[in-house]
């Protein structure tokens, strides 16, 4: 059998649980000898190698065909390749790392609850204020689908936020923004509001893997995530 490559989370708030729930399914990640290695094993196992990517990376990569299966946020691979529904699958979803990615606008808005008042807005935007109607946020990709190709939304412009988007309206740098959302409490703070159908998608932490040509190894430990996912889902009573 061939070797088999799984990346994992090299930092942040998803990599804890990602090796939790390996190991719960039966994979156990040795740590590097040296603890700047970015590759590591399973023990027991000399039919898998894990490399430890960051999130965004992992996604980079699996668009790329240079690993068999990652961790990362569902969010990350639909932002971060074009045509990630075609190419790969969630083939667990692990039940950790919820986030919202949302359409949020400032709550002092009181007309504009849905998609159809905010594209009303934008219509009517320039000749109102001047310009296009400001989106800040980093996910440019499901914006420009969810406003262009789901709402038929043309008029806006895209501001590249790379931290703190949830500022920015109130800084005057932007109108309205894109971003992720967990508990909420940072759009409250700032005093914006979810459109009723402005949630453009549900991320959580998956394992992906490609569509075609996963090798047997990856498809076992997918089943056994996946399956420990339900069980977490629905606890039995
Ligand atoms: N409250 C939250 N804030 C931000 N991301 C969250 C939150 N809850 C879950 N996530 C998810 O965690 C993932 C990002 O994880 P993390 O912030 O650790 O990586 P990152 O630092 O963005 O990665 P990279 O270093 O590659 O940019 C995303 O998939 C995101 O949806
Ligand atoms: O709905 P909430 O629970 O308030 O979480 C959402 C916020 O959390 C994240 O930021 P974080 O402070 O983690 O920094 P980051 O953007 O660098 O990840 C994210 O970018 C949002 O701003």
């Amino acid at each position: 059998m061939s070797i088999a490559t799984l990346a994992v989370p090299s930092k942040g708030r998803l990599r804890e649980t990602a090796l939790e729930r390996l190991a719960q399914a039966g994979w156990n990640v040795v740590p590097p000898a040296d603890a700047r290695s970015y590759r590591a094993t399973v023990r027991g196992r000399d039919d898998v190698e894990v490399a430890f990517l960051s999130a965004s990376e992992i996604a980079r990569e699996l668009g790329a065909g240079r690993i068999d299966a990652g961790i990362t946020g569902e969010d990350l691979v639909r932002e971060g390749l074009a045509d990630s529904e075609d190419r790969l699958d969630c083939a667990a979803r692990l039940g950790f790392g919820h986030a919202d990615v949302v359409v949020a606008v400032p709550e002092a808005w009181f007309d504009v609850e849905t998609m159809a008042d905010l594209g009303e807005v934008a219509a009517g935007f320039r000749a109102r204020h001047g310009r296009r109607l400001r989106i800040a946020t980093k996910y440019w990709r499901l914006t420009q689908r969810h406003f262009s190709q789901e709402h038929g939304i043309q008029l806006y412009r895209i501001i590249e936020s790379l931290g703190a988007t949830e500022g920015a309206p109130a800084a005057g740098q932007a109108d309205i923004i894109v971003d992720i959302t967990s508990t909420g409490s940072t759009l409250r703070a700032n005093r914006l509001k979810i459109l009723s159908d402005g949630v453009i998608l549900r991320s959580e932490a998956c394992l992906f893997t490609a569509k075609q040509g996963v090798p047997p190894q990856i498809a076992a430990i997918a089943a056994r995530l996946s399956a420990n996912g339900q069980k977490k889902a629905a606890p039995s009573r």
